[in-house]
């Protein structure tokens, strides 16, 4: 059976493999920690078991309120920000047509975001193109306190409800949210929104594999189960049991910390598909908040080839050694189409007549590797048979379970995110929050 294949033959000219394997023993460590419980943020580790665990109930009680969503909406618009936007986004991007805001959807309708930012104009200009449609609301936020989503969500409804009236609003918003905490589990409860519930124990970054990401992905109208069962066959891959050296995800957190322990603090995760773009935005999220933490930790960037290599490919090759490159590589493309002829032959492309677009860009994918090792970027490689569903789902949990070894194998909580307070206590106290007094009178004195 296929799955996505890692390869670090080509990081192995910067660090060698016994300086991977050195490792070995380090990882079973994290690893123990990780299944036992036993490491820091060990109240986090829900994600851990998660695609194994879920039910044939609950993936079908998520299908059902997408459903009801489908055949109300012609728009449905996300709400949420972090963990509580990427993951839907990154799966929604991978899998759509890329111009299905254009050419329509089929039978599926438009997902939009918002809440993922305090864009005026881009929620003046959401509320213009949901003027006169029928549209629906998913609201998802954790804590339920987020101000992005909250002032977004406070837009959307008043808009909802005052074109479709108050009671067909109820049955279109659904609300992902804590158990029993937090101001939009209040709301939820209060107006009688169906809600799904976040585990307590799975962080924002993590919760992909939750009616987070499940609800959109599947209102979207994507195959869950298939997302699923491909993250849970990961889960088997990766798991405690299986040797060092057989276990995708304890190769890439070693090589990756190897890698920083010479030197190589930046790690671009790169594609050759477009339609990945959003994949390495979630990516980031769930390496810098796990990782960025106590003064330490790769910075986790992106790029898309080739478009990124006539703009920063010139940084890559030949600026600063100090980073190194993840490719995601997709082996097989959905369409097929062919370079033509030209009898003129003014671009001198006609060697290229009768090739494949994929072939062109399949070359370009290898000659930038040749280059850049030559260059001095250390190059790890995630093969991907093609974007579907199951790929994507394995991806996912490799992601995730190597993200939590690594940052045990750092020394950090992979599982907190305090860092992102500072800037949240700064922008209450600059708007004056009832409470943010004495905040207030510090930081306008810094003015
Ligand atoms: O789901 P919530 O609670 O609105 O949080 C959204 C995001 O905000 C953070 O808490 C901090 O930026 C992220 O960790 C999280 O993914």
């Amino acid at each position: 059976m296929e799955t996505i294949q890692l390869n670090i033959d080509k990081a192995l000219s910067s660090v060698t493999k016994e300086q991977v394997f050195a490792y070995e023993k380090e990882v079973a460590e994290s690893m123990e920690k990780l299944h036992k419980g036993t490491g820091k943020g060990n109240d986090f580790l829900g994600w851990l078991h998660l695609p194994s665990s879920i039910t044939d109930a609950h993936l079908s009680e998520i299908e059902a309120a997408a459903k009801q969503l489908r055949e109300r909406c012609e728009i449905v618009v996300v709400i949420g920000i972090g963990g509580s936007y990427l993951g839907a986004k990154a799966v929604i991007e991978a899998l759509s047509d890329t111009f299905a805001q254009i050419k329509g959807n089929g039978n599926n309708p438009q997902v939009l975001f918002a809440g993922q930012n305090i864009g005026e104009d881009y929620l003046y200009e959401l509320q213009q193109v949901l003027a006169g449609k029928q549209f629906g609301l998913i609201n998802i936020s954790k804590s339920g306190t987020t101000t992005e989503p909250a002032i977004a969500f406070r837009l959307l409804k008043k808009q909802l409800e005052a074109q479709v009236g108050k009671e067909e609003a109820k049955h279109r918003i659904i609300a992902v949210t804590d158990a029993a905490r937090g101001a939009l589990r209040k709301l939820a409860d209060m107006e009688g929104y169906k809600t799904f519930v976040i585990p307590d124990n799975v962080g924002g970054r993590f919760s992909v594999l939750t009616p987070v990401g499940l609800l959109p992905i599947a209102v979207a109208g994507f195959d869950i189960r298939s997302l699923v069962s491909g993250a849970a066959s990961m889960e088997q891959l990766c798991g405690a049991e299986v040797p060092f050296e057989k276990n995708p995800a304890a190769i890439y957190a070693a090589t990756r910390n190897a890698l920083y322990k010479i030197g190589q603090k930046i790690e671009i995760l790169v594609n050759f598909n477009p339609k990945l773009h959003f994949f390495a935005e979630w990516w980031k999220q769930l390496y810098g908040e796990s990782e960025g933490k106590d003064h330490k930790g790769i910075f986790p960037a992106s790029v898309d080839f080739t478009t990124d290599l006539h703009s920063m490919g010139q940084w890559i090759q030949d600026g600063e050694r100090s980073i190194f490159e993840t490719v995601l590589s997709v082996n097989k493309m959905k369409y097929n189409v062919t370079i033509p002829t030209d009898e003129d032959n003014l671009d001198g492309l006609n060697f290229l007549a009768g090739k494949r677009v994929d072939q062109v860009n399949k070359m370009a994918e290898l000659g930038t590797q040749i280059a850049h090792v030559d260059g001095g970027v250390p190059n790890l490689r995630i093969e991907m048979p093609e974007i579907t569903e199951k790929y994507l789902g394995e991806l996912i949990y490799f992601f995730e379970k190597a993200c939590g070894i690594s940052g045990y194998l750092l020394g950090v909580n992979p599982f907190d995110q305090p860092g992102v307070e500072a800037y949240k206590k700064n922008m209450f106290a600059l708007l004056e929050k009832p409470g943010y007094e004495e905040e207030t009178k510090a930081i306008k004195a810094k003015l």
